[in-house]
């Protein structure tokens, strides 16, 4: 791959822009989209040291200051709070909402005056809470907030608080548009350089290259696995797969991942060639905090949808543009997928690749994934029978 070459180009075209100041600040000038994935990123790293954020509605003039709950301290909840006056208000998604017995599919607002830190974790997202008595359907600018939070891998819950626009007591906080969330992922995720391509044999597949592509959201470094040759005249043999660092990485027993990722491959493999597109997307998108602990509340009996709802979240977080670029860029258009997952076939065909036909990819069950095999099949359509894969273990 010309990844040297790339390089070089590259440093002659800065060396060029050194010569003309005019057009090195025309080069390091940001456009629309990417002012509003750069306000985004900024703005989520904020919210993950706690900070606030200001989102402005420019077409009507309002604007909302807003905190992350989830990576909120009680010293910092405290701040916020007296500096709007106790008007402050947590909004919660329509999952949580839901979950909470409250009729509000666009989220809710619930009014927090006279509740204290431990009341609003109640209310933001720990199991059994009190249905608040009072709460207001939630609006645009609430929810780019927790969808911001979201983006920062924190629970979508927010603590938020209308101010004036020219108010002076958040001055110092960045501020991101209204819309700019979706913007962000909508630019982000579609850009991507390749920068390294390189042989790396793997136990049972020698013929194996990471290749690692660079850009998207956070410029976050994601990574495809070709295995053996790519024949371009038929649909390609593609496994789409998600991080999952208990199952992948360590085994662990509650879940498939571990054996689809690796049997994935092991088919790449017997087709003679094909690709792995391994996505940074834990927790089907969630992260792995949330991760975690939606699997305390699953010990407890809840299946993982119901205890993704809790924590604010859908049933699959994930977007697929990432996987669609990162195909595009290894030049291949259509596709047979491995996968026994329908949505991810729609997703994928949504962001323009030609999925011409599926295989599925199994695992082992496993008392301890039995249930979320079945939950998988049952509330998320999985092409998969529980039944006849333990009969074929017997
Ligand atoms: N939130 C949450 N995520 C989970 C849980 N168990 C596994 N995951 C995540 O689920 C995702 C599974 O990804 P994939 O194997 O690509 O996809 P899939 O939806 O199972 O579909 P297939 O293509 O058929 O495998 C990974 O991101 C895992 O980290 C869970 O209980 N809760
Ligand atoms: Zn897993």
């Amino acid at each position: 791959m010309p990844v040297i070459g790339d390089k070089l180009r590259v440093n002659r075209k800065v060396s060029r822009v050194n010569d003309m100041p005019n057009d090195l600040h025309r080069e390091l000038r940001l456009k629309d989209d990417s002012r509003a994935l750069v306000r985004c990123e900024r703005a989520a790293a904020e919210l993950r040291y706690g900070r606030p954020v200001r989102i402005l509605d420019k077409r009507n003039g309002g604007c909302l200051v807003a905190l992350a709950f989830d990576a909120t301290s009680p010293a910092q909840y405290e701040a916020f709070r007296l500096a709007v006056d106790d008007r402050h208000s947590l909004f919660l998604t329509a999952q949580r909402a839901d979950v909470m017995g409250l009729a509000a599919p666009n989220g809710a607002l619930v009014p927090l005056a006279g509740l204290d830190f431990a009341d609003a974790s109640h209310l933001g997202y720990l199991r059994g809470a009190e249905a608040p008595t009072v709460f207001e359907a939630g609006y645009p600018l609430a929810a780019e907030a927790a969808q911001l939070a979201r983006l920062a891998l924190l629970l979508p819950v927010a603590v938020v608080a209308e101010i004036d626009p020219d108010d002076k007591s958040f001055n110092d906080a960045l501020s991101i548009e209204l819309g700019d969330v979706a913007t962000a992922n909508r630019f982000g995720l579609g850009h991507f350089e390749i920068i390294a391509d390189t042989k790396v044999p793997l136990a049972g597949i020698e013929a194996s290259r990471f290749v690692v592509f660079r850009g998207g959201l956070n410029q976050r470094d994601q990574l495809a696995i070709v295995v053996g040759e790519l024949d371009m005249s038929r649909p390609v043999p593609i496994r789409v797969h998600s991080s999952c660092i208990t199952g992948d990485l360590f085994g662990s027993l509650k879940c498939d991942c571990g054996d689809q990722l690796r049997n994935g491959l092991k088919t790449l493999e017997k087709r003679g060639g094909g690709v792995m597109i391994y996505l940074d997307q834990e927790g089907r998108g969630t992260g792995i905090g949330a991760k975690m602990r939606a699997y305390h509340m699953q010990a407890d009996g809840f299946d993982t949808v119901d205890a993704d709802a809790v924590l604010g979240f859908g049933a699959d977080e994930r977007r697929y543009e990432t996987a669609a670029a990162m195909l595009s860029k290894l030049g291949i258009r259509r596709v047979e997928l491995l996968t026994n997952n329908p949505l991810k076939i729609a997703y994928l065909r949504a962001c323009g690749v030609e999925v011409a036909g599926r295989s599925p990819v199994l695992g082992t069950v496993t008392p301890q994934n039995e249930g979320y095999l079945r939950t998988k099949a049952k509330r998320a359509g999985h092409m998969m029978d529980v039944d006849r894969l333990m009969a074929g273990m017997k």
